[in-house]
């Protein structure tokens, strides 16, 4: 019964013009089109932005297929890694033991990969070179990385250890979202296991010139 959380109390600067969580890409709110995409594979959506973003989220994810909970930020612009944290808190409170993280301008996200991120998270379907003495154990959290980048915002977490891990590196003023993962027992999903998915996944849209290029892929 694993969750979705989407992060979404970003500023988006770089895009400009309003809250790219809710902008209309190609007739559909993108924080939409990621919730879509996950849909299939997740039995509850948590959606963490800031108060203020919460009315025009909720209407961009009017009638959607799964519950929806809000995890609203305590104190805003805190960065993703505070975000994730708060997430995962409303996850906690679920019956949902793993949560895959996303962004909210991931619109092109491979469901089968976060099915993937899941069953390499619980230990299934592993093929682990890192640990062979028991290579079916289950993780705090599945991180791909398609090039030396550890996807850390495209990622299966394990609740509360993740949750408390993103507390200590804050605690500690750490703003990097690769550091707690280094506290967890995590899989790294990369090479010829990601093959077979789409890689424009992990595609996030930032600016303008970005959201264009994405509009024009949606209306093919
Ligand atoms: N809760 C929370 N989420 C954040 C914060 N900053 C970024 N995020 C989220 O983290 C994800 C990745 O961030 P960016 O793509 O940089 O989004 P952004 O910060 O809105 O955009 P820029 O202002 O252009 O950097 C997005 O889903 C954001 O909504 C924050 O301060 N708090
Ligand atoms: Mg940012």
């Amino acid at each position: 019964m694993p969750a979705g959380v989407v992060l979404a109390g970003g500023r988006s600067t770089r895009f400009g013009e309003g809250d790219k969580a809710v902008a209309d890409l190609a007739g559909v709110p993108m924080i939409r089109r990621v919730a879509d995409r996950l849909a299939p594979v997740v039995d509850v959506l948590v959606v963490n932005c800031r108060a203020d973003q919460r009315g025009a989220i909720a209407a961009a994810l009017d009638g959607y297929d799964r519950p929806v909970r809000f995890a609203i930020d305590p104190d805003p612009d805190e960065g993703p890694m505070a975000g994730i944290r708060t997430g995962l808190r409303e996850v906690e409170t679920t019956d949902s033991r793993y949560a895959f993280v996303a962004a909210c301008d991931m619109p092109f996200l491979d469901p089968d990969l976060v099915a993937y991120l899941f069953e390499r998270a619980r230990g299934r379907d592993a093929d682990e070179r890192e640990s062979p003495s028991d290579p079916r154990r289950s993780r705090d959290a599945a991180v791909p990385r398609p090039t030396d980048w550890f996807e850390t915002i495209h990622a299966v977490y394990r609740a509360r250890p993740m949750a408390d891990a993103c507390d200590a590196a804050l605690a500690a003023g750490e703003s990097k979202i690769i550091e707690p993962l280094f506290e967890l027992d995590y899989a790294v999903v990369e090479g010829e296991e990601l093959d077979r998915f789409d890689a424009d996944s992990f595609e996030n849209v930032n600016t303008r010139e970005e959201f264009e290029a994405a509009e024009e892929r949606l209306r093919e």
